[in-house]
């Protein structure tokens, strides 16, 4: 099995032999095939590789959203059989309620939960502040911004403190000035709260900025090629190291000769 990271923190999230395949109209298409992958407590991993190489669908298996046709794919240990409050996804389409304000959003999956009013008000707050939306409590997503409305969707999955958040391409949607502000405080949210993140992306950019690890998947079927460390403290991760640093650059100049190398091979096998 590859181990995403080599941190002492226990095995949260793992996939064991992992094959998919989807059946259309009489022919089958693999998405995965054979997957193996351990993501351990509190890593912020990035999964990067090219359009239709099976990110979403091992983020969907995570999320307990699809079973996969041979494997495994177990959460603290246990295979994962249907999706639970453990582990919280984001998509890249927005998930708000436009009836809702920006509070009410964000305390929605914490009302279902039960959670008491005080302790409700207590993490909205904080998520309002973590995540920048302070004085648009009260607003509906229509009085937001594309960007805002996406950091509600960020905070109401956050909201219930789920160990795991399964994000795919949340930010693909908005404009790449918004995205480095969305990444920035994603960065800086998911330290804050400890959380282990598993973030779906194409951007190869985007996933060593974002990661302290990066999965650079083949072109489909997919498999893991390489699992990058990153290395670079979340607390000097900003565009500027992103634009000077020469390891950092380097480590861009691999991810994306792995992602695009192999993607063009298996192009040209088909
Ligand atoms: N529900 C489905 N039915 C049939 N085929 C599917 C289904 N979902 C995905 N596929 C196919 O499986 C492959 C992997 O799809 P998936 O969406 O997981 O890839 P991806 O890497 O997330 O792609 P992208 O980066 O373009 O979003 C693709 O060839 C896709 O067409």
């Amino acid at each position: 099995m590859v181990p995403a990271s080599d941190s002492e923190h226990k095995p949260l999230l793992e996939a064991i032999g992992l094959s998919h395949h989807y059946e259309v109209r009489g022919s089958t298409v693999t998405a995965l095939d054979d997957v193996n992958l351990t993501i351990r407590e509190g890593d912020f991993v990035t999964i990067v590789g090219p359009s239709g190489c099976g990110k979403s669908t091992l983020a969907s298996m995570f999320a307990g959203l699809i079973k996969p046709s041979r494997g495994q794919v177990l959460y603290d240990g246990k295979p994962i059989d249907g999706p639970s409050r453990e582990r919280g996804m984001v998509f890249q389409e927005l998930a708000v309620l436009p009836w809702r304000t920006v509070t009410d959003n964000i305390a929605h999956g914490l009302q279902i939960a039960g959670v008491p009013k005080a302790e409700r008000n207590r993490r909205v707050a904080e998520l309002v502040k973590l995540i920048g939306l302070e004085g648009f409590e009260s607003k509906y997503p229509r009085e937001l911004s594309g960007g805002m409305r996406q950091r509600v969707a960020v905070a109401r999955t956050w909201a219930p403190e789920p160990p795991v958040i399964l994000m795919d391409e949340p930010f693909a949607a908005v404009d790449a000035i918004t995205r480095l502000t969305l990444q920035e405080e994603l960065i800086r949210l998911a330290k804050t709260t400890q959380r282990t993140v598993v973030f779906i992306t194409h951007s190869v950019d985007e996933a060593v900025f974002l990661g302290d690890y990066v999965v650079a998947m083949t072109a489909r079927p997919g498999r893991v090629l390489e699992i990058v460390p990153v290395n670079h403290p979340p607390g000097q991760r900003t565009w500027e190291a992103m634009a000077t640093d020469t390891r950092l650059q380097e480590i861009v100049s691999h991810v994306f000769e792995l992602v695009r190398g192999r993607a063009a091979g298996t192009q040209a096998e088909r």
